[in-house]
């Protein structure tokens, strides 16, 4: 199997605006090989549907068995389907797919932008395509006719999305684009267990051809490079938001010339069909700001201001809370934290303070409550007349308690942990992430520092998600936008220098210094090959 390949099911539009042109143009902007099985050839213009010729069940059935005969794609997505027949096809073939299985994505296009009709399919055709799919993402008015429900607030879209996972879809990425009743654009995704949004301020630069395919496609391509779903959305998310931005400043310029092309005539109150590339999403700012869960407690604020009626999400982009205490104060000469050792006990840091360590943690697994505080209150007691910042894992209310430097708090510890008590009290917070959603989940709260991680394989610790790599971690450090960034996870002094090359602020290490035959010199061979020390 060839994982960095797409199969690209639906129409072809002759403009290339959308279905498989589209499709393939997105796959190839994002460096991913692209294969096209077309449901039918639509003569399209930028701005109408003229006819529409589907391809026979027989033929759509061939054209997939042609493609099967060579490498199977890690990832099928599928646009317009022309009718039953043709949907009686592709529940055959996906149903026999080989394992391991592809990841089966259904933009369920309807229509076409225009109002041409593109699909009928029967409610047994979509129960059936839904019973084979890993992820529908239908905008806010297909899902109104996939549901039979009239989508046009908060509360209906809500009842549509359960509606359609009764009928069995499997997730859903329900698209914000048309929710007009939203303040900003909000993408959500939901599963039996799952509920993340990823919000967008509106855009109103004009309306884009081709949107649709171009995010599940470009979703596939960042499935078959590896991301988990929730990165893998995000950053599809910012992909649409970089092409729109690229495709909106290409027509401005086109029309400010006065040349008469395609997209200066279709500028202003008309879709737009070209889209230029981009390439891999890189501009911070085109990324979504990202919710996990409803009652998100990374997003619940006290109402602090009048915009604070306004759908949650909807409200965090511009009103952000005060943010965490800086891990230097303002002006001080240093901004690099160096080799960060996380340590399961104070007498570690007996040992480890005479380097002139700028920061350790105390991470404290095992243990009464009497004994971790002791613990606790050791550590501050061996710190507080040094420069080493001492951050306390997990336990938050202790670290108020004893006065440490800041508290470290991992993505589930945020349920339970009172931010708004560990603002007060003055402590520095940082956090774990473990991906692009997290990151954007957790940069708006402003915390000290974002931990990035695991980046190679660790044994300190089961990890749910894959190690990141360094080119990943180089990618998280630029959208972490200046704040301090910590790596962790598998870092020793083979692997040391290239972690600092990425500009991370500062590097954690668990086993490379508590299993080192010598701690004390192990943490100055760290640092020294990291460049953080002479
Ligand atoms: C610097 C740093 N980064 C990540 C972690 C992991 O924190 P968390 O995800 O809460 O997991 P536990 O450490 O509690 O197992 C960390 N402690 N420090
Ligand atoms: C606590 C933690 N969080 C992510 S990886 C990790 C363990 C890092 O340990 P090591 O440096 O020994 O790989
Ligand atoms: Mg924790």
């Amino acid at each position: 199997m060839t994982q960095q390949r797409v199969w690209c099911i639906g129409g072809l539009d002759t403009s290339g605006g959308a279905g498989i042109t589209r499709d393939l143009i997105t796959l190839a902007d994002l460096g991913v090989h692209g294969c096209a099985i077309s449901t039918q050839v639509a003569a399209q213009t930028s701005s109408a549907l003229l006819c529409t010729q589907p391809t026979s069940a027989s033929n759509l059935n061939e054209q997939w068995q042609a493609l099967a005969s060579e490498d199977m794609p890690g990832a099928i997505k599928i646009g317009a389907i022309a009718n039953d027949e043709q949907a009686l096809v592709l529940c055959a073939r996906l149903q026999t797919l080989p394992k391991p299985k592809p990841f089966v994505v259904w933009d369920p296009v309807l229509t076409t932008s225009s109002g041409g009709t593109l699909s009928v399919l029967s409610s047994n055709s979509i129960r059936a395509l839904l019973a084979h799919v890993d992820l529908i993402t239908p905008n806010t008015d297909e899902l109104g006719v996939l549901t039979g429900l009239t989508v046009d607030s908060e509360e209906v879209f809500s009842l549509a999305l359960e509606a359609l996972l009764s009928l069995g879809a499997k997730a859903i990425f329900a698209k914000g684009g048309h929710a007009k009743w939203q303040h900003e654009a909000t993408d959500t995704y939901i599963s039996a267990d799952t509920r993340i949004t990823f919000s967008q301020p509106r855009d109103l630069a004009g309306a884009l051809r081709g949107t649709g395919c171009m995010l599940a496609s470009a979703l596939c391509a960042f499935w078959v490079k590896d991301y988990a779903i929730a990165d893998a959305l995000t950053l599809a998310n910012a992909y649409l938001k970089q092409v729109r931005a690229a495709a909106f400043a290409t027509a401005l310029a086109a029309s400010n010339k006065k040349q008469h092309s395609a997209q200066s005539r279709h500028c202003g109150s008309r879709k737009i069909a070209m889209a230029p590339a981009v390439g891999f999403p890189s501009v911070p700012s085109d990324f979504p700001s990202v919710c996990f869960g409803e009652n998100d407690p990374v997003s619940l604020r006290k109402a602090v201001s009048p915009c604070d009626v306004l759908p949650r999400c909807d409200v965090l982009s511009r009103c952000a809370p005060a943010p965490f205490p800086a891990l230097y104060a303002p002006g001080h000469p240093r901004s690099d934290l160096g080799i960060y050792p996380v340590v399961e006990d104070a007498a570690w840091l007996t040992k480890l303070l005479p380097t002139g360590v700028n920061i350790i943690q105390l991470r404290v697994k095992t243990g009464t409550k009497e004994a971790i505080s002791a613990q606790i209150q050791k550590a501050v007691a061996l710190t507080k007349h040094s420069d080493c910042k001492l951050f306390i894992n997990d336990h938050w209310q202790l670290a108020i308690e004893h006065g440490a430097y800041g508290v470290h708090l991992g993505q589930e510890d945020l349920a339970t942990a009172n931010l708004t008590a560990i603002r007060k009290a003055g402590l520095r917070l940082g956090v774990s992430t473990h991906g692009y959603a997290e990151i954007q989940r957790i940069k708006r709260l402003r915390p000290s520092y974002i931990a990035l991680g695991h980046i190679f394989p660790t044994t300190t610790k089961t990890m749910p998600s894959k190690p990141q790599g360094v080119e990943r971690l180089g990618e998280y450090v630029a959208l972490c936008e200046g704040i301090p960034t910590v790596a962790i996870g598998g870092i020793n002094l083979s692997n040391v220098k290239a972690v600092a090359q990425t500009g991370v602020s500062s590097i954690a290490v668990v086993t490379a210094i508590t299993q080192a035959a010598n701690p004390f010199s192990a943490y100055y061979d760290l640092a020294k090959e990291a460049g953080f020390a002479n």
